[in-house]
């Protein structure tokens, strides 16, 4: 028996994303999708790429709506998952892509997102180092998943193994991403319209305000990092609609060698298919992890700048939302890891 799935927020970005993927999984049935202000049209016209699922019209999004399921995707605005925590305490499975659940700390909650604070889920990142392991063995039989933001989870898996390995000074990060509209949703959004971010780059939340800050200091603490996480992170908006290429640095350790620095990020991530390292002199690009649930990193060592540069690409709908949860859902459900999910990319 598959599986029964409901997907909130479904006619949106994150929701459609995480149907696509769940359309070709072949342990779950998709029953339920619900929306907000689209509630009551068929989910094709908020969503014409999903052909497949053409039979499924939008529900309201209410706690009835959403009980009596195997799985629930949460995947609305950050401040309104919260509200169905109680009302889903019967469901075996329940996952959220906002942010309500990521945080361990109310006083970050609290200065970067404010209103009411939700307990922390496990973290739906299974390739990050925790405490000498990997998140995936937290995720094991868990029943209650937060989806990581898509710009954090990047930049973590970037550096947490040189934080681990203590070859890299946490407390001196600079962080610069390059990042597609996607990332902040379907609703409308004066500065997000076409004629404002073709044939530009618009930098925003410059200068330590960005969201995602506690929640990749938090998974830096949790990989080891010795001392303070100080993290400088300025994201821009460039014209793509999905993709995130980020460039990290750090100090270098003193006395540690190159092969130690490089050493660090094999160790974590040479057998993980998902995350991968390349070889030496390359560094990704974002079409390569198109539609993938695929985070490729490149590692430089700036000996004269003395510090370790790392430029990951992630698409932030896949490896950074949906794709993080259907692995993570597999993960929690004893099912192969990689079931649904794609390493390879569409490109050009
Ligand atoms: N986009 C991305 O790359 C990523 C998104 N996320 C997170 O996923 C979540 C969804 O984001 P995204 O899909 O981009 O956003 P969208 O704006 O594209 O979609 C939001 C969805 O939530 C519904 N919705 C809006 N307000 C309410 C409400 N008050 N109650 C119930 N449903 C509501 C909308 O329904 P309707 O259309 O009917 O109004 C829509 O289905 C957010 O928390 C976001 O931060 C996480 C990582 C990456
Ligand atoms: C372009 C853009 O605005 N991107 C979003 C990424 C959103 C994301 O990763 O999701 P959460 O909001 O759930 O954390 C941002 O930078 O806030």
């Amino acid at each position: 028996m598959p599986y029964s799935v409901a997907v909130s927020g479904a006619s949106g970005y994150a929701g459609g994303e995480i149907l696509r993927i769940l359309s070709a999984h072949p342990d779950v049935e998709i029953r339920t999708v619900t929306a907000h202000s689209n509630a009551g049209t068929p989910l094709i016209s908020q969503q014409p790429h999903l052909r497949s699922l053409a039979h499924l019209e939008l529900q309201p999004t209410t706690p009835d709506v959403l009980a009596g399921h195997d799985i629930v995707v949460l995947a609305l605005p950050h401040g309104q998952s919260g509200q169905y925590t109680d009302a889903l305490a019967d469901v075996p499975l329940v996952i959220d892509a906002g942010a309500d659940h990521r945080l361990t700390s109310a006083d970050a909650w609290a200065a970067f997102y404010g209103g009411d604070f939700h307990e922390a889920w496990t973290y739906g990142v299974p390739e990050l180092l925790v405490d000498g392991v990997k998140q995936r063995e937290r995720l094991v039989g868990t029943s209650r998943i937060a989806a990581p933001g898509c710009n954090a989870s990047t930049v973590s898996l970037s550096l947490a193994p040189g934080v681990a390995a203590g070859v890299i000074d946490p407390g001196d990060i600079v962080s610069v991403l390059a990042v597609g509209p996607s990332g902040a949703g379907k609703s409308l959004k004066p500065n997000l319209l076409a004629s404002e971010i073709l044939g530009t780059a618009n930098p925003y939340a410059v200068g330590g305000t960005h969201r995602h800050i506690p929640e990749i200091q938090q998974a830096l603490v949790g990989a080891g990092a010795r001392g303070d996480v100080r993290i400088s992170f300025t994201p821009v908006i460039v014209p793509m609609s999905r993709g995130i290429l980020a460039t990290s640095t750090a100090p270098i350790a003193p006395g540690v060698s190159d092969t130690e620095i490089r050493d660090a990020w094999e160790a974590a991530y040479g057998d993980e298919t998902f995350v991968q390292l390349l070889p030496e002199g390359t560094f990704p690009r974002t079409a390569d992890v198109l539609g993938a649930n695929t985070a490729l990193l490149g590692l430089a060592i700036d000996r004269a700048a003395n510090r370790v540069v790392v430029v990951a690409a992630v698409d932030n709908l896949v490896k950074g939302t949906a794709g993080a949860a259907v692995q993570s859902m597999n993960i929690a459900l004893g099912l192969p890891e990689h079931r649904a999910l794609t390493v390879n990319g569409v490109a050009p």
